[in-house]
């Protein structure tokens, strides 16, 4: 017998319940109650889906992120957090923060949010500080074993490891994260008891750093952890994904617990080894079905793969999908209107699950007993794989005969500068935002019933249209020197440019959550990508219309896209790449031809695509860096080139940052105090820099003089004439009445520092 289990589930819900449910409650138009009553409506749908496992994961449910769950499990919540709130609304709090509704009241920083391993999904930072206990706070989490417990479901609890719980932290203070293990471990300690008195047979327990390169002092805490908690009365399985274990793959297979669960996806060439090095009273479950991607998995030959392993493992063998299926949307079924040939080709999180259970069953009872599942998805392999619609001639001479010099400027920064200088006759601290502005009810309701066939292009135009209307009259209003169109018409700044490109399609409802109740429907790279005519160009020049100031041009780049979108899994992530470069190169290309003379084109995750190991990462860096250039550099000295990335720790990799050779880079700066800037000081990075000056997540209003005393601490590191002022990121999710105070400080505070130099 094979077993068959899960690691976790998307929590979102098929049609966005949760989102809407969370969304409706911060408003205060429902009750707590009402969005109990939502999350375990959806955690009963979810485990009913996943009732054919033989375990189905328990406490993968979250209000808003995983890893603060855990804070609040081992009642590590922020300390500033309000201690007269219940359990739900501290939480809410730690995740969103408090604005102060007086002047007396101070406002509540939200923790910080960052990316989840290489993934697009956030997670909550844990904080701690020498003055850190932990205290267990289970009530939910067991409420919630024994929900499933009662509806029948064969329950295997979820939780995220102790080690990797510290290691995804931040310490607030010169505290040693690892010193706290000891009085963490108890904590879970406990927690295990407690699992095992309600009836839990195995824990899963999730330490995803072990495809990190780790210091012995980690690897080490990882053996204490799990020395310490294999005494408890439950069978752990210890979970690893998102990449190889290489120099961890011993210590993976030898920690104190009862299984091991690896990627073998992203492991592929790892687990002839585990194999030979798992204790032989483990239990070995392969990730098998990729839980990162959309596409069916090819079946017949995993199972080429898995039968000389059951054939050694026999029922030590489980199977899983390679990681939690949080990355993937939740019901292909749904998909009614996507293109049949391609829609064949997918699999989402359900099918995902279906896919696991005929590999079983081909194991246990062999493939004869599900021949015509087997048939059935060898033919929707061979003809994705035969597909014309995959490979174009066209695409693939051109990807032949690209050239070192397209990726190259004419000339160096250093003499493009005064040719641009003397065209845009700039201010010293010239000010400007990142692209978007608010993206109102109004402006989605417009695009719904544009999509809905309820609206006709034109209304939906001239409604776009009056939108960008209002950001240039607004970002006049204020005085800033570089304006942007605000990009009402796009619906997500890769989806966007998806819908647009040959070589992509896009689902109606294949969201995946990307932080809190927000959510991403990350567009589909099926084949050879293509750009058929310009895709920005009508709006860019109707906004340049409208204003003698100078518009930028707002494009993604092809690292982002890449990155963002779901992609090919039948050639290299590199060579998409230069395709979807391509494809941006031709419309910076028609924007330039059109009288733009400022492009920005966003490389929000070029930083977060970064391989787990440093080791991997000089490779990606060489083609994600040329991928950028050969956007972005063929266009005239005179042409300024900004780029944008949110997640700016660029210590380890200032070098290729400078590559990329942009005009302007934007960056997210201002919750670092600028101290992110000092690389670029160390470096001498060569280029213009505009630092981020407020938060864009928080809806507070900065002060000018907080404004001003940040890019002064900016002027100590970058040359003044070299600096921008701008926020940390696009202002999408903020509501014009606070980006307009926002901006009047920001401009306010550029004013200010100009005569502070002139004196
Ligand atoms: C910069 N970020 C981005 C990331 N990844 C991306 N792919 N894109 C990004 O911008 N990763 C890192 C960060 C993550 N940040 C965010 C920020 C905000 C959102 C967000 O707001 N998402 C929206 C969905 C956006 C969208 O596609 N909207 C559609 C409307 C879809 C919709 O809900 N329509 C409703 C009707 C609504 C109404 O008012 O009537 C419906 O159809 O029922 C659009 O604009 O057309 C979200 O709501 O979650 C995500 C990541
Ligand atoms: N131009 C985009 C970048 C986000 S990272 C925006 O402003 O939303
Ligand atoms: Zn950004």
């Amino acid at each position: 017998m094979v077993t068959t289990h899960n690691l976790g589930f998307p929590r979102i819900g098929k049609n966005r319940e949760l989102k809407f449910s969370l969304e409706a409650y911060w408003r205060g138009e429902t009750s707590l109650v009402d969005l109990e009553k939502t999350a375990q409506d959806l955690r009963q749908t979810h485990w009913l889906s996943q009732q054919h496992l033989d375990w189905v994961p328990v406490g993968d449910f979250s209000f808003y992120d995983h890893v603060l769950d855990t804070s609040l499990l081992v009642g590590n919540l922020p300390k500033r957090s309000d201690a007269r709130l219940g359990d739900v609304d501290r939480y809410f709090q730690a995740a969103r923060g408090q604005s102060s509704k007086n002047l007396e009241q101070t406002p509540i920083a939200a923790a910080e949010m960052t990316k989840w391993f290489d993934t697009n999904y956030h997670y909550m930072v844990p904080e701690f500080d020498q003055d850190t206990q932990f205290q267990l706070h289970a009530e939910r989490y067991l409420a919630q074993y024994q929900e499933a417990v009662n509806q029948g479901v064969n329950a295997k609890p979820v939780l995220l490891g102790p080690v990797s719980y510290l290691w995804l932290g931040k310490a607030k203070d010169d505290i040693d994260k690892l010193a706290l293990l000891d009085s963490l471990l108890p904590v879970y300690e406990q927690l295990l008891i407690a699992l095992a008195d309600a009836g839990a047979e195995w824990v899963q327990i999730d330490e995803p750093i072990l495809a990190t390169e780790l210091g012995s002092d980690w690897q080490h805490a990882l053996t204490q952890a799990y020395f310490s908690l294999h005494k408890t009365p439950v069978k752990l399985l210890l979970a690893s994904y998102f990449g190889p274990l290489r120099e961890n793959l011993n210590l993976a297979c030898e920690l104190a617990t009862a299984g091991l669960h690896i990627d073998a996806i992203n492991a592929a060439d790892e687990f002839v080894n585990v194999v030979d090095w798992l204790p032989p009273h483990k239990v070995l479950s392969l990730g098998v079905i990729n839980g990162r991607n959309i596409w069916k998995t090819d079946l017949n030959s995993t199972l080429d793969k898995l039968e000389p392993i059951h054939q050694r493992l026999g029922d030590r063998l489980w199977l899983a999908p390679s990681c939690s299926l949080l990355h993937v949307p939740v019901d292909l079924e749904q998909e009614t209107t996507l293109d049949t040939e391609i829609r064949n080709w997918l699999a989402f999180a359900n099918q995902k699950l279906n896919e696991l259970s005929i590999l079983a069953q081909a194991l246990s009872s062999g493939r004869q007993a599900v021949a015509e599942e087997l048939n059935a998805n060898a033919e929707a392999i061979l003809s994705r794989q035969h597909s014309k619609r995959v490979h174009k001639k066209a695409v693939q001479t051109r990807l032949e005969n690209i050239s070192s010099d397209m990726a190259q400027r004419q000339q160096p920064y250093s003499e493009r500068v005064g040719l641009q200088q003397k065209q845009f006759v700039l201010p010293l601290f010239p000010t400007t935002t990142i692209g978007s502005f608010p993206q109102t009810p109004a402006i989605r309701q417009s695009r719904r019933l544009f999509k809905k066939g309820e609206l006709d292009q034109q209304r939906y135009h001239a409604d776009m249209k009056a939108q960008i209307e209002l950001a240039i009259r607004e970002q006049e209003a204020v005085g800033l020197d570089v304006l942007v169109h605000g990009e009402a018409e796009r619906n997500d700044m890769v989806e966007y440019f998806g819908e647009q490109l040959e070589g992509y399609i896009f689902s109606r409802l294949g969201w995946v959550q990307s932080y809190g109740s927000r959510c991403v429907k990350p567009p589909i790279i099926f084949g050879d990508i293509e750009r058929p005519q310009a895709m920005t160009v009508d709006w860019i020049n109707y906004a340049q219309s409208l204003t003698d100031k100078p518009v930028k041009g707002m494009l993604t780049g092809p690292v982002t896209m890449l990155n963002w979108s779901f992609v090919r899994d039948d050639q290299p992530r590199s060579v998409t790449c230069q395709q979807l470069a391509l494809a941006i190169r031709d419309e910076v290309q028609d924007l330039e031809q059109a009288g733009v003379k400022i492009i920005q084109i966003d490389e929000a995750a070029l930083r977060e695509g970064l391989p787990l190991r440093q080791n991997d990462w000089q490779t990606y860096l060489d083609w994600a860096v040329f991928s950028f250039k050969l956007s972005a550099n063929g266009v005239a000295n005179e042409t300024q080139i900004h780029t944008h990335m949110c997640y700016s720790e660029f210590n380890d990799i200032i070098e290729s940052i400078a590559a990329m050779d942009a005009d302007v880079i934007t960056i997210e700066t201002s919750r670092s105090d600028m101290e992110l800037l000092d690389v670029f000081n160390a470096f001498d990075y060569p280029n213009e820099i505009g630092p981020g000056v407020y938060d864009i997540h928080s809806p507070n209003i900065p002060s000018v003089a907080s404004i001003c005393q940040l890019m002064e601490k900016a002027a100590q590191r970058i040359p003044p004439e070299r600096l921008w002022v701008n926020p940390d990121c696009g202002l999408k999710t903020r509501q014009w009445t606070e980006v307009k105070p926002a901006l009047e400080a920001m401009v306010n505070a550029a004013r200010q520092l100009r005569l502070d130099v002139a004196a």
